[in-house]
């Protein structure tokens, strides 16, 4: 593993239930995870991307093969260690936004650093508002914004930690497309201008165009990859995996 990898999965097996009703979610996945990029994971559904990404941030375990974050055996990690891990090295976007709504934004921004009484680094808590175009908009409750700033504080509570990687797991899902291309927008920035390293799964080529790689699962396995995806690459890739891709004209 060179430096320039912050995480990595060998051989990952990942197989729900036992007997004739196992899924093999995960079939023996090689990835690397560079530094410093917005890495995009598509497929269809059932192919395996959000148990990839459980995998990959310590929410599951793999059945076998071994997963690194940073440096840090994920896969051999006691639950203990782990819950450290998701605190510390890890920050997390989902599709429902999950803000606590009687904390402010501020709040709700520095929430992860308050539970593991770790320090706000104010100079760092700045860039990431700023960053994320956030400034004008802390002391509000998250019934009191959009979706999309909603979504953008739970990026910059993700990153405000300065977590190894950050996941999230279709973070554009409930967003229409203009607050969908902000929220995306303020994403690949975090990874420009932060150098944070960035893993998203993602259903939908526009969003997959924002990442700096985007790689293919089918059927559990990593098929097929692109660097800096274009949209129209991404469906072409999609459809050469499962068909020709629909309303894609
Ligand atoms: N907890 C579980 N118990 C049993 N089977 C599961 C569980 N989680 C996922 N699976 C199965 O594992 C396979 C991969 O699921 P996964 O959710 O990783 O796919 P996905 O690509 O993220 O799908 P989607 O795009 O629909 O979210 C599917 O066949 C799914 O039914």
């Amino acid at each position: 593993m060179t430096s320039s990898v912050i995480a990595y999965a060998r051989s990952l097996v990942k197989v729900y239930g036992e007997g004739p009703t196992a899924v093999r979610a995960l079939d023996g996945v090689d990835v690397d995870l560079v530094r410093g990029e917005l890495t995009a994971i598509m497929g269809a559904s059932g192919s395996g991307k959000s148990t990839l990404m459980h995998c990959l941030a310590g929410l599951d375990k793999p059945t076998s093969g071994s997963v690194v974050v940073d440096g840090e055996p994920v896969s051999e990690m006691s639950e203990r260690r782990l819950t450290k891990l998701r605190r510390t090295r890890v920050g997390f976007v989902f599709q429902a936004y999950n803000l606590v709504p009687t904390l402010t934004a501020l709040e709700n921004i520095t929430l992860p650093l308050d539970i593991a009484r770790r320090p706000v680094d104010a100079d760092h808590l700045d860039l990431v508002v700023r960053t994320l175009g956030l400034t004008d908009r802390l002391g509000h409750r998250p019934t009191e914004l959009s979706g999309g700033q909603q979504q953008r504080v739970a990026c910059a509570r993700a990153l405000v930690a300065r977590p190894a990687v950050v996941f999230a797991d279709e973070p554009t899902g409930n967003l229409d497309s203009t607050s969908a291309a902000e929220v995306l927008g303020f994403l690949r920035r975090s990874v420009d201008e932060l150098g944070q390293s960035v893993v998203m799964v993602t259903h939908d080529a526009t969003s997959a165009g924002y990442a700096h790689r985007v790689l293919f699962l089918a059927d559990g396995r990593v098929v097929d990859e692109l660097r800096e995806p274009t949209r129209a690459a991404v469906l072409e890739t999609l459809g050469a995996l499962t068909g020709p891709p629909r309303g894609s004209a």
